[in-house]
C-alpha cells in the first residue's frame, strides 16, 4: 500500500472541530503508525475530563499539563499526533512540533466547525452564551499561528473524515517521492 512506510510523526492542528482526533485516528490506521490525542492522554495522566481540569485549574493549570504532555508525545517516533486546538499557543509546544514531525493544519470555516461542535459539551471554552462568536475570534486569533507552523493546509470542509485521511497520505506520498536524496 503506498505510504505504509513513510518515515516519522505526522502532528495535527486546527480548531475544535476541524477533526484532528477523527482524521488523526484514520491516517494513523493508514499509515500503521500509533494514534495520540493530547486531550485524551491528558485526561489519561491525570484521570480527570478535560472541563474538569479546566474547572478546578483553570484554563492556565490546564495549559501547563497540556505542555507536559506534549513535551513527552512529541519524544516518540512513528506516531501520529492529535493536538488539543490551542496547544499551539505555547512556544515550546510550537518548537517540538515543528521541529519533531510534519505539521499538518485542518482548517475549516467557522460556520462549519461550530456546526461540528455545538451538541458536545466537552469543550469547556465553547460553554459560552454565544459559542458561534467565540469560535470566530479564536479563528481570526489561531489561523495565522496554525498557517505559519503547518507544512501541509488541508481545507476539512468539503469531504468526509476517510476521504481526507487519504488525501492526506497521498500528499505525504507525494512529498516523501519528491524530497532531495
Ligand atoms: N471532514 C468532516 N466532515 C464532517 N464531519 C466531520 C469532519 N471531520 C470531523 N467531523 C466531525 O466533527 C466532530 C469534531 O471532530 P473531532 O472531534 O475530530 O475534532 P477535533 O479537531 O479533534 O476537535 P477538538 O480540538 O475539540 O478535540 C466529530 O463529530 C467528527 O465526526
Ligand atoms: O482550542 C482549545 O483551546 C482547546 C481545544 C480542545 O482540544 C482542548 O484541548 C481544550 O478544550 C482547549
Ligand atoms: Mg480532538
Amino acid at each position: 500500500m503506498p505510504g505504509m512506510n513513510l518515515p516519522g510523526n505526522f502532528f495535527l492542528i486546527g480548531l475544535m472541530g476541524a477533526g484532528k482526533t477523527t482524521i488523526g485516528r484514520a491516517l494513523a490506521r493508514l499509515t500503521n503508525k500509533s494514534f495520540y490525542d493530547a486531550d485524551h492522554e491528558i485526561e489519561a495522566r491525570t484521570g480527570v475530563r478535560v472541563p474538569v481540569i479546566f474547572e478546578i485549574e483553570g484554563e492556565l493549570g490546564f495549559r501547563a499539563r497540556e505542555v507536559e504532555t506534549i513535551r513527552a508525545l512529541t519524544d516518540l517516533q512513528g506516531i501520529v499526533l492529535a493536538t488539543g486546538g490551542g496547544a499551539v499557543l505555547d512556544p515550546e509546544n510550537r518548537a517540538r512540533l515543528c521541529q519533531n514531525g510534519c505539521v499538518i493544519y485542518l482548517r475549516a470555516s467557522v460556520e462549519e466547525l461550530y456546526q461540528r461542535t455545538r451538541q458536545d459539551k466537552n469543550r469547556p471554552l465553547l460553554q459560552t452564551a454565544d459559542p458561534r462568536a467565540k469560535l470566530e475570534a479564536l479563528y481570526i486569533e489561531r489561523d495565522p499561528i496554525y498557517r505559519d507552523m503547518a507544512d501541509m493546509v488541508v481545507d476539512t470542509s468539503r469531504q468526509g473524515v476517510n476521504q481526507l485521511a487519504q488525501q492526506i497520505l497521498n500528499d505525504l506520498s507525494q512529498h516523501h517521492a519528491n524530497r532531495p536524496r
